[in-house]
């Protein structure tokens, strides 16, 4: 098994969530601080961090930026390296994500190049954000690079297989939190309360119209609703019901117009069921845009690669805080193929690790070719 297939399995039984990852965030500088120090320059921001490798005479900076929260899920798999954190679970591939970058930085502290490096290890992507607050950090300021990369898994695609496009890749997302409080009673008098789950369940169908029915055919959006709850016990009526989900729009304007509905439809959800409701909507996350020159001349590298199959994919409905990063910074994000029956978010996501290995070597051949000219 190789090196960084270990580091990835090790990294799968300690997912932590956005902020608390201090135990991966230990375990990457404990790994970091194995490799020759001459030209590494290490700098932690909350549980992120930043690590530099100086370049032999650099004309510009090439960041590399890999996530590393896990998941609020039970992971249901059977693997030997399955999470030890009961409830958390690298579903979304981070672990893969820094297993990948760990590999690319070793390969440059051994072999560096012409341009000066920047590895950023990210904390927070699934919520509540830390790709923004990273970038308004002093390191960052400091550190600024001309452009950046990252890579995402995609369980759909083979192993071998990247895609990506120019422009829009990843649609603007919000989360949605919406708080519903009427009056709660006894099970068998209904006409001297205001039932809660009632009001939430119209709530949820209602919000269903919105994409159908206000949103331009040929401009996407979703909202998915990805939690409910409410009540106390079979025979109350709910004084209370939280709905907690996510909108997604491949334009700002959508978004915008979206959330006008869900205000307007709320709002009638309050007098129709006389009860009082709040909306948060979280973190937003911008867009995923993909520099046109950039990512077209990544492709065409990787196309001339033997082991590499480019797709020109179409854009999705996921997103990601890295799109904070990329409307600052010229550069690209791609998916990477794993392979896996079950797709990101899902208790049984079993990345093919094969993939990790490649996505190496694909990555030091891209940027030694990049940072020398
Ligand atoms: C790649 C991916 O799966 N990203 C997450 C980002 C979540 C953003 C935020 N918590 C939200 O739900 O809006 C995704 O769910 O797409």
């Amino acid at each position: 098994m190789s090196q960084f297939v270990s580091i990835r399995r090790a990294l799968h039984k300690i997912p932590e969530l956005g902020f608390q990852e201090f135990k991966t965030q230990q375990y990457l500088l404990d790994y970091i601080s194995t490799l020759p120090q001459e030209r590494l320059e290490v700098k932690t921001w909350r549980t992120g961090i930043f690590a530099k490798i100086h370049g032999l005479q650099p004309t510009k900076t090439i960041a590399y930026r890999a996530d590393m929260d896990g998941l609020p899920i039970k992971e249901d798999t059977d693997v030997s390296y399955r999470s030890e954190h009961e409830g958390n679970m690298h579903a979304c591939g981070h672990d893969f994500h820094m297993s990948i970058a760990l590999g690319v930085l070793t390969h440059f502290v051994h072999h560096p190049i012409r341009d000066d490096l920047l590895f950023i290890f990210q904390p927070a992507e699934e919520g509540p954000g830390g790709a923004l607050p990273m970038l308004e950090s002093d390191t960052m300021k400091q550190w600024m690079p001309d452009m950046i990369v990252a890579l995402h898994i995609a369980p759909e695609y083979p192993v071998g297989t990247i895609a990506t496009k120019e422009g829009l890749l990843f649609a603007n997302t919000s989360e949605l939190f919406i708080d519903l409080k009427g009056k709660g009673g006894h099970a068998a008098f209904p006409h001297l309360a205001n039932d809660m789950v009632v009001a939430a369940c119209s709530l949820v169908t209602q919000l269903q119209s919105i994409v159908a029915r206000n949103v331009d055919p040929l401009d996407s959006a979703v909202i998915t609703i990805g939690k409910i709850s409410g009540g106390t016990v079979q025979n109350v009526i709910a004084e209370r019901a939280r709905l907690e989900g996510t909108i997604r729009t491949l334009s700002v304007e959508s978004m915008q117009k979206v959330k006008e509905r869900i205000e307007a439809i709320v709002k009638g959800i309050e007098i129709a069921y006389q009860c009082e409701a709040t909306i948060d909507y979280g973190s937003l996350y911008h867009q995923v845009y993909n520099d046109e020159t950039l990512t077209k001349e990544f492709m065409n590298f990787a196309k001339q690669l033997s082991d590499v199959h480019v797709v020109r994919c179409k854009e999705a409905m996921t997103g990601e805080d890295f799109g904070y990063m990329l409307a600052k910074i010229p550069g690209f994000m791609f998916w990477l193929g794993v392979d896996s029956p079950y797709g990101l978010h899902h208790a049984k996501l079993a990345p093919d690790e094969r993939a990790i290995d490649k996505a190496i070597s694909l990555l030091a051949s891209y940027i030694s070719w990049k940072g020398n000219n």
